[in-house]
């Protein structure tokens, strides 16, 4: 049989919750066959990141060309890429792909350890943004990429728009997790607003969930979903996987994904 395939294209956790670890485990959820290329070790735990070491440009560039010399790809998802260099080389890759692309602009940890080197911001907007089918920042992400406070679910609407009509994605969706009350993510397309809209889980185990949400989406791209119901699919996914999330470390604990099997949200 030929699976629908996925490529992520991120940093790794040691600690398993997050990055490349979450992203393959997603995909294997989704029955999605999951490809990976590393653009950053980290030293992590979910009480933080203890060091980080970068990929060599040139070896991104060798994962990439082996994976697109031998293997059928679905869909592109992105997540840690720390340097600007990374992200020329992704951006130009991705570019002469033409399949969807998911991109997640991680900054920050969960923990607070930053995971992106500052002079990256404006390269992601040059090389990653123009090509991704949906952009996929949290509130923090999207204040610091569009230098704007965001405080309200109008607020984040703006951001969405901002993302397409200025940054140039065909889709933003601006997650709501780190604002108070309902868990909100708001999706601009280009046509309409859509928002979703879940109760918020009284849980301090979340680490990963950006990266579980991004991957899931992906998933559901690869299969062949429209965005909007990539995304409604997706937010059934990572509700789950954050209200049944592992109490395992001192720290944030991390999602769990196989949690919608019990759930049966798909
Ligand atoms: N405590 C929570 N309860 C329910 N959903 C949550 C909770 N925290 C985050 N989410 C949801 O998880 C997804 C990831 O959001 P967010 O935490 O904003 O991203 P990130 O992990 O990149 O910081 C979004 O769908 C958000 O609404
Ligand atoms: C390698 C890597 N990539 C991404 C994240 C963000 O995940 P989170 O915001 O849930 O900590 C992370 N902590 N580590």
């Amino acid at each position: 049989m030929k699976p629908f395939t996925a490529i992520t294209i991120a940093g790794s956790d040691s600690g398993g919750g997050a990055g490349i670890q979450a992203d393959i485990k997603t995909f294997e959820e989704w029955e999605v066959y999951g490809m990976s290329v590393l653009t950053s070790l980290t030293a992590q735990n979910t009480t933080g990141v203890q060091d980080i070491h970068h990929v060599p440009v040139s070896f991104i560039e060798a994962q990439l060309g082996s994976i697109e010399e031998d293997l059928p790809m679905n869909v592109i998802k992105s997540g840690m890429v720390a340097t600007k260099e990374a992200a020329k080389v992704v951006g130009n890759w991705i570019a002469r792909q033409h399949i969807p692309y998911v991109c997640d602009p991680v900054m920050v940890s969960a923990s607070g350890h930053p995971l992106m080197e500052e002079e990256t911001r404006a390269a992601l907007s040059e090389y990653l943004f123009p090509h991704a089918s949906v952009v996929t920042p949290n509130i923090p992400e999207a204040e610091t990429l569009l230098d704007m406070e965001i405080k309200t679910e109008e607020d984040m609407e703006e951001a969405a728009r901002k993302f397409v009509d200025r940054l140039g994605a065909k889709g933003a969706l601006v997650k709501g997790g780190h604002l108070n009350g309902e868990a909100v993510d708001v999706l601009y397309d280009g046509g309409i607003i859509r928002t979703y809209r879940e109760d918020r889980i009284s849980t301090e185990n979340t680490h990963g969930t950006g990266c579980t949400y991004a991957s899931a989406i992906a998933a559901n791209l690869a299969m062949g979903r429209t965005l909007p119901f990539a995304v409604e699919y997706a937010k059934n996914y990572i509700t789950e996987a954050i209200r049944h999330s592992f109490d395992i470390g001192s720290g944030s604990g991390p999602t769990n994904h196989w949690a919608h099997r019990k759930e049966r949200v798909r």
